[in-house]
């Protein structure tokens, strides 16, 4: 699928902006605090309903504006074309596809975007959360029965939760239907969650042989959030006594991980800065090829400050190797990536939230 139009409002530094993407190569060019991140923030903000950059949802909005706004014609592989439309006005998202008001689920399941930026190593250096996040965007593209079955185990742990908190002795009647829901939600979603990572596994393996050869054979742990030979109902029951006195569920896929190791590199300390950097990438990457070969046509590739993130020699692996796929990539830097050469792309000049011409 490829983004068509880009049009943007009132979004951090961009007033009002448009951009008639290539469906190959887009390079975004510019100098620091221009505004060419906001622009692949805004095509990750439509496929993901939220920002990868970390901070409150209201630094989204230009300072002085009312609200945001970011539009795009989305064309997909099959010849189909819709409109999507993201707004948010105070402290609501207001989502659109083809003029009808949606829920923000139906919207991100038409766009797929991936985005591989300086927070990326987040995904293999910082909490859990950054990675079931990741997991469960590549899950809800492919499995109809996530969100719904997500919102169920939200509900039934805030539920389960206050009745720890509540102070009260345990009841069993009223815990016990609370713990059922989350006991059937949490292992559809912990399947679903197994079932991807094994199909992930061969592009993870894939894009580690292309990027990182030298750390050897690549493992992939994960961990459900309780104990692997116990049955999640049987857990939230024997630990009734110790939630209470934490306060909160301590068992259940809200707890779940996951992590790579390598055989030259088993524990994550044993990778460099650059190399955790470039397992995110692998992992960003190997995603993109997945949700490929799953719903048979290539997502959205964002590469935010590519030049500045890897050495030369490992921008032009990934430069090559998306080559080969037909994919729309948009990719940002202060100066045009010299590793591109002759691969023909669509160049933009951004400057202060504005399109600069090209001189
Ligand atoms: N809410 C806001 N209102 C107005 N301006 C904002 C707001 N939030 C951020 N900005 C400004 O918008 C710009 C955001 O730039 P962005 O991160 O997209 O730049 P960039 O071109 O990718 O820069 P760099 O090369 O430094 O990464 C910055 O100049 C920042 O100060």
């Amino acid at each position: 699928m490829r983004l068509q139009r880009l049009h943007l409002q009132g979004l951090r530094c961009i007033g009002d902006l448009t951009l008639d993407l290539d469906p190959g190569f887009n390079v975004l060019v510019g100098a620091n605090g221009a505004g060419k991140t906001s622009v692949l923030e805004a095509a990750f903000l439509l496929s993901h309903g939220r920002s990868f950059r970390a901070g409150a949802r209201d630094v989204l909005i230009q300072r002085g504006a009312a609200g945001l706004s970011i539009f795009s014609t989305v064309v997909h592989d099959d010849g189909t074309v819709h409109r999507l439309g993201l707004g948010r006005e105070g402290a609501r998202w207001e989502a659109r596809l083809d003029g009808e008001h949606v829920a923000i689920g139906d919207l991100i399941r038409e766009c797929a975007v991936v985005c591989f930026e300086p927070g990326s190593h987040a995904l293999i250096a910082g909490g859990a959360e950054e990675r079931r996040r990741f997991l469960d965007w590549g899950v809800f593209h492919v499995e109809h029965e996530f969100l719904p079955t997500w919102r169920r185990y939200q509900r039934a742990l805030k539920q389960r939760n206050s009745l720890l908190r509540s102070g009260s002795t345990l009841d069993d009647r009223l815990l016990s239907p609370w713990e059922s829901e989350l006991a059937r939600a949490g292992e559809f979603i912990d399947q679903w969650r197994r079932s991807y990572l094994d199909a992930l596994l061969p592009f993870l393996r894939k894009q580690a042989a292309l990027l990182l050869p030298e750390l050897g054979a690549v493992q992939l742990r994960y961990r459900p959030g309780w104990p692997e030979d116990e049955q999640l109902a049987t857990v939230l029951v024997a630990q009734r006594s110790r939630d209470q006195s934490r306060g909160h569920t301590t068992s259940g896929v809200h707890r779940a991980d996951w992590s790579l190791s390598f055989e030259h590199a088993p524990q994550r300390e044993h990778l460099s800065r650059g190399q955790e950097k470039l397992v995110a990438l692998i992992c960003v990457l190997a995603q993109a090829w997945l949700d490929a070969e799953r719903r048979g046509e290539w997502p959205v590739v964002c590469l935010d400050d590519l030049a500045s993130e890897l050495d030369q020699a490992h921008q032009a692996a990934v430069v090559q190797s998306l080559q080969g796929a037909s994919a729309q990539i948009l990719i940002s830097g202060t100066e045009p990536p010299g590793v591109l050469g002759s691969v023909s792309v669509k160049m933009f000049h951004v400057e202060q939230g504005y399109l600069a011409p090209l001189l």
